[in-house]
């Protein structure tokens, strides 16, 4: 009998988990990045990855999304065991994910309504025409004004391809939104309009994000939890003012360091 003290998709505390990792291994050649590492992302929450250079959040999150296959574990997504999906399942719970890299790159082919249209017309079968309309929507929601729709990425400023990258992410109606490094190379207003941005359709959409990040303002704004990643295993999984208290080393210094007194401060309004 499922019960909540051992549905797989509950955590301890009842709340509901839109992502359950359980003894992930991830290694290239000698090298292992993971190590029987566990993590929970509950539904509707905001979780921070937070690391050193190398840790493997990236890998983590590839993993998670179906783009690096681990040598080890289980990926549990809504209930669903991932790696034992059929393609065709897998394909179908692929598209509830929206993803968003550091480098999310459109075609500079296609302009910006082009380039979120394109899923919508590859895997939703719409009509160009509906896919079109349906892409001015999104990148409405995404903040940008219906003048970017014609233009070509080239001609926009880092923060609107992030902009209509994001809305490209969130074509198919995701609800797990991951997103590696969002605010990297964004001035900080622009930063923090993007971090407001993430918090306003998580609240609207119902979305669960999974966030990639060094930006020490968008943990202390937007993350209601923050995981460390360090020595291939999560080293800690709690709410910020939790996890800066963690007695570790790296922890201390990237908490404590001037950057995050600032960015703690500008948090609080003191
Ligand atoms: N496809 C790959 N082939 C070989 N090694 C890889 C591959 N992808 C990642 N790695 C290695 O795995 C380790 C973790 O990489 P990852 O990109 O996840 O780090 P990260 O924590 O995201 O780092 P950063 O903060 O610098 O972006 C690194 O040592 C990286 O070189």
């Amino acid at each position: 009998m499922v019960t909540a003290a051992n549905d797989p998709r509950q955590d301890k505390a009842g709340d509901e988990l839109a992502i359950s990792v359980r003894g992930l291994r991830n290694q290239f050649g000698a090298q292992v990045v993971h190590d029987n590492l566990d993590l929970d992302v509950r539904r509707g929450e905001i979780l921070g990855v937070v690391g050193g250079s190398g840790t493997g959040k990236s890998v983590l999150l590839r993993s998670i999304v179906g783009l690096q296959e681990p040598a080890a574990g289980t990926i549990q997504v809504e209930g669903k065991d991932l790696l034992s999906l059929s393609s065709a399942e897998r394909s179908e719970q692929e598209r509830r994910f929206g993803v968003l890299f550091q480098k999310g790159a459109l075609f500079s082919s296609l302009t910006v309504t082009e380039n979120v249209a394109l899923p919508l017309i590859e895997h939703a079968g719409l009509s160009r025409a509906e896919a079109e309309r349906l892409a001015e929507v999104k990148l409405a929601l995404s903040g940008l004004p219906p003048e970017a729709g014609p233009k070509y990425p080239a001609s926009l400023s880092g923060g609107m391809i992030k902009r209509a990258a994001l809305a490209r992410s969130l074509a198919l109606d995701a609800a797990i939104l991951f997103l590696d490094e969002p605010t990297a190379g964004l001035d900080p207003i622009g930063a923090a309009a993007f971090d407001q941005l993430i918090l306003t359709l998580r609240d609207a959409l119902g979305l669960t994000v999974f966030l990639v990040t060094h930006d020490l303002d968008t943990l202390y704004t937007i993350c209601d939890r923050v995981a460390v990643l360090s020595q291939k295993k999560v080293l800690v999984v709690d709410t910020i003012d939790a996890v800066a208290s963690y007695d570790d080393a790296w922890v201390q210094e990237y908490f404590h360091g001037p950057r995050a007194r600032a960015a703690a401060a500008a948090a609080t309004g003191s």
